[in-house]
C-alpha cells in the first residue's frame, strides 16, 4: 500500500516508537478527512544504530543522532515524508533540508522507579543495585545516594522486568511517558519527583520531522502542534546545546509553566561518578520560543562555565 499511500510516516520497530507513530497516524487521520481513508497513511519501520547494538551503554557507542539517523536520511530521500520521534532522542541540531515543525502535547516528564522490592530509592538499603543506562540517571542516583550501586543495564519493558525478577538488579528506572504511552503506567512503582531526579531533556515530549519544502505536510501537521509544550521543549534544547556537552556528560533540564503564565528552567549538569553537581536556573516572564531558548542558552552557557572543560566532557 505504501506506493499509493498520501503520506508515508517514519519510526523506529520499538513498541513504543509505533505507540507513538500509531498515535501521530490517528491524530492525523481525526483531523483531516482526505488522510482517514484506507490506505492513505503508511507507516515504514527503519532500524538504527540505537537499536541494533543492545549490549553496551549508549555513550560508550557514542555519536550522536543514534536513533535517528536511517530516519533523517529515509526523509531526505523522499522514501518518507515524516518521522516520529522521541525529543529526548533527537540531536539539537537538524541536518540542512529538515525542519521539526510540531511537537505533540508533552506526557509526563518524570523517571519511574520500578523495582519489586522496595517503595524508592530512600528504602533501598547501602549496597543495593540499580540498573541503567541512561548516564544522567545513573549520576544522579550517585549524587544523591552514594551508597547505592549503578550497573548499565538497557533492554525493552520485558527484558528489565524479567531481570528484576531473577534479581540482576534491585530496581530500575524508566520514563513515565513511555510506559503510559504503552498503557502500562502501572509497571512503575512509583514516579520520582523532578525535585528528587530532573528529568532528561525533553523527556516525555514527541517531536515531528518533515522536508523543509513540504508545504502540504506542514499544512497537515498544524493541527497536532502544542505551542507550550514546544516553549518547554525549546528552552532545554537551548541548554543542551549551550553546554555542548556529548552523551558522556549527565545533562538533567527541564522546563515548566508557573500559574502566573512564566516559565520555569531548570538545568543540572554531574559528573558521572555522582561526585559533584551543579545547578542553575531562569525565569521567564513572557516566555516564547525566543525568549525561552535565551534563557535555555544563558542557563547552559553559565554552566558550561562553572564546570570547566573537565567536567563537560566532550
Ligand atoms: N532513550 C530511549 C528513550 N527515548 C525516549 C524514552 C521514553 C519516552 C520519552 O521520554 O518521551 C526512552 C526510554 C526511557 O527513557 O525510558
Amino acid at each position: 500500500m505504501t506506493d499509493t499511500a498520501k503520506l508515508r510516516i517514519g519510526t523506529r520497530g520499538s513498541p513504543l516508537a509505533l505507540a507513538q507513530a500509531h498515535e501521530v497516524r490517528d491524530k492525523l487521520a481525526n483531523a483531516h478527512p482526505e488522510l482517514a481513508e484506507e490506505g492513505a497513511i503508511a507507516v515504514t519501520v527503519i532500524t538504527t544504530t540505537g537499536d541494533k547494538i543492545l549490549d553496551r551503554a549508549l555513550s560508550e557507542i557514542g555519536g550522536k543522532g543514534l536513533f535517528t539517523k536511517e530516519i533523517d536520511d529515509a526523509l531526505l530521500g523522499g522514501e518518507i515524508d515524516l518521522a516520529v520521534h522521541s525529543m529526548k532522542d533527537v540531536p539539537t541540531v537538524l541536518p540542512d533540508g529538515m525542519i521539526l515543525p510540531t511537537i505533540l502535547p508533552r506526557e509526563d516528564v518524570r523517571d519511574a522507579f520500578i523495582s519489586l522490592k522496595y517503595k524508592s530509592f530512600a528504602e533501598m538499603p547501602a549496597g543495593s543495585v540499580i540498573g541503567s543506562a541512561s548516564l544522567r540517571r545513573q549520576a544522579m542516583i550517585l549524587n544523591k545516594y552514594p551508597d547505592l550501586k549503578v550497573v548499565t543495564f538497557r533492554g525493552n519493558v520485558q527484558t528489565r522486568l524479567r531481570k528484576l525478577s531473577e534479581e540482576q538488579v534491585d530496581a530500575t528506572l524508566l520514563a513515565m511517558a513511555g510506559l503510559n504511552r504503552l498503557g502500562q503506567p502501572d509497571i512503575a512503582t512509583a514516579p520520582i519527583s523532578e525535585d528528587d531526579m530532573l528529568p532528561a531533556v525533553a523527556q516525555g515530549a514527541i517531536g515531528i520531522t518533515i522536508r523543509e519544502d513540504d508545504a502540504q505536510c506542514k499544512k497537515w501537521l498544524a493541527a497536532l502542534h502544542c505551542e507550550t509544550s514546544a516553549i518547554r521543549v525549546a528552552a532545554e534544547r537551548a541548554a543542551l546545546k549551550a553546554l555542548d556537552g556529548s552523551c558522556r556528560t549527565p545533562i538533567a533540564a527541564l522546563a515548566e509553566f508557573q500559574d502566573d503564565g512564566s516559565l520555569r528552567l531548570r538545568v543540572s549538569i554531574v559528573r558521572p561518578d555522582g561526585s559533584e553537581r551543579l545547578d542553575t536556573e531562569r525565569m521567564v516572564a513572557k516566555p516564547d520560543i525566543a525568549t525561552a531558548m535565551a534563557a535555555g542558552t544563558d542557563a547552559g552557557e553559565e554552566l558550561k562555565q562553572r564546570g570547566g572543560p573537565d567536567f563537560i566532557t566532550a
